[in-house]
């Protein structure tokens, strides 16, 4: 059996803040709400919705200050069966939708994504990345059961943000190589519907670059759909192999060697290049969308030490062995990655 879990509502628009209660009857939620947020994202959206539940809804609401960990994610679980909670919105970023994403799996309460930011695409898929969770990889959570997309509020998040979510995004093109590799070499189960929703995304950024730096309203529609595209397409193939192959390994490589990595979508997008050039694919292209929408492409422009991008490209093939990738089973040797990243421009 094959089970997809889907978002049942996704709104996208401006001043959605008034919307969330409209969303919530329609999906037929009642009892007592939680809102999650950030210290900032309190102050940029989540007061505005939790002033807008309490017209309707009985609402109490929890500050997360750690990041995506486990010790929010245990806050947050004893939160809600403390005080009887029975549905979760998340007004945040990527960290705090996680916590919300996992803490709700494991209550079985359901929950809405207010997202604050373009910048990752577990915006709407199942799956939720908690950084102390043993695993450096996304673990399987559950979709939310609405997202609602203020584009409005989104846009206050600084520009990097956005590109970042198209250096998420641009990363389903190596991945989906990867997955096609994985499904030859090894037999693995492979979805045509989920790898091509994948890549129409990537290929939707990459025709929409000149719009996407603009950094406007619009350019945030753009990135926020393709963001949202994917989660779908991760939740239709059951996990994260549409949008996260060895440029994702690259980057949770960096994630581990790093006290303060660079933006996840800024490293995967680097990634991208360099994985494009070892699929032989045409890795010029992904650098230069890179490049059109601001995004990083470059060691110095990560703010990383070309030293650590080669030991990142050299250990990437063992954190996560169960995904077969153009990495294999050895990895790169020291040489073959600096010439990887020498040839790209990366070094
Ligand atoms: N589950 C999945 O499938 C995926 C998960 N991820 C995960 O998502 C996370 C990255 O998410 P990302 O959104 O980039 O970063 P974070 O959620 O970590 O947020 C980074 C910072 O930006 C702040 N912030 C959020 N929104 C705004 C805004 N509108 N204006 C100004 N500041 C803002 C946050 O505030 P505050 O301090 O208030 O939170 C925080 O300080 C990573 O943990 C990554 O692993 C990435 C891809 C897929
Ligand atoms: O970031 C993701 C997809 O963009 C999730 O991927 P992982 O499963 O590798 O954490
Ligand atoms: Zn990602």
């Amino acid at each position: 059996m094959h089970l997809m879990q889907l978002p049942r509502e996704v709104l996208l628009g401006e001043n959605l803040t008034g919307e969330v209660v409209s969303v919530a009857k329609r999906i037929g939620l009642t009892g007592k709400a939680l809102v999650i947020y950030g210290p900032k994202t309190k102050e940029i959206a989540g007061n505005d919705v939790e002033d807008a539940i309490k017209s309707a809804y009985d609402v109490s609401s929890l500050t997360i200050r750690k990041g995506a960990t486990m010790e929010e994610v245990g806050r947050t679980i004893e939160k809600i069966k403390d005080e009887g909670i029975s549905w979760v919105i998340a007004v945040g970023g990527g960290s705090i939708i996680d916590v919300a994403k996992l803490a709700s799996f494991k209550t079985g309460v359901p929950f809405i994504s207010f997202p604050t930011t373009a910048s990752h695409d577990g915006i709407a898929s199942a799956n939720a990345s908690i950084k102390d969770l043993g695993s450096k990889t996304s673990v399987k959570a559950v979709p939310p059961v609405a997202v609602i997309a203020d584009v409005k509020v989104i846009k206050t998040a600084p520009y990097r943000y956005l590109a970042a979510g198209v250096g998420d995004t641009i990363s389903n093109l190596t991945a989906v190589r990867d997955w096609q590799l994985a499904h030859r070499i090894k037999g693995e189960y492979y979805s045509e519907y989920a790898a091509s929703l994948s890549l129409m995304s990537a290929k939707m950024v990459m025709r929409n670059a000149d719009i996407i730096r603009l950094g406007n309203e619009e350019s945030v529609r753009k990135v926020i759909k393709a963001l949202i595209s994917t989660g779908v397409a991760m939740s239709i193939a059951g996990s994260s192999r549409p949008a996260s192959g060895a440029e994702h390994l690259f980057s949770h490589a960096l994630d581990m060697l790093l006290d303060k990595p660079a933006l996840h979508g800024e490293q995967t997008g680097v990634g991208t290049i360099i994985m494009a050039y070892l699929h032989g694919m045409k890795w010029e292209r992904v650098r230069e969308t890179l490049k059109r929408v601001g995004a990083p492409t470059n060691a110095y422009e990560l703010g990383i030490d070309p030293e650590v991008i080669i030991e990142a490209l050299t250990i990437a093939h063992t954190i996560r062995p169960e995904r077969y990738t153009i990495l294999g089973k050895d990895g790169l040797t020291r040489e073959a990655a600096e010439k990887a990243a020498k040839i790209t421009g990366v070094i």
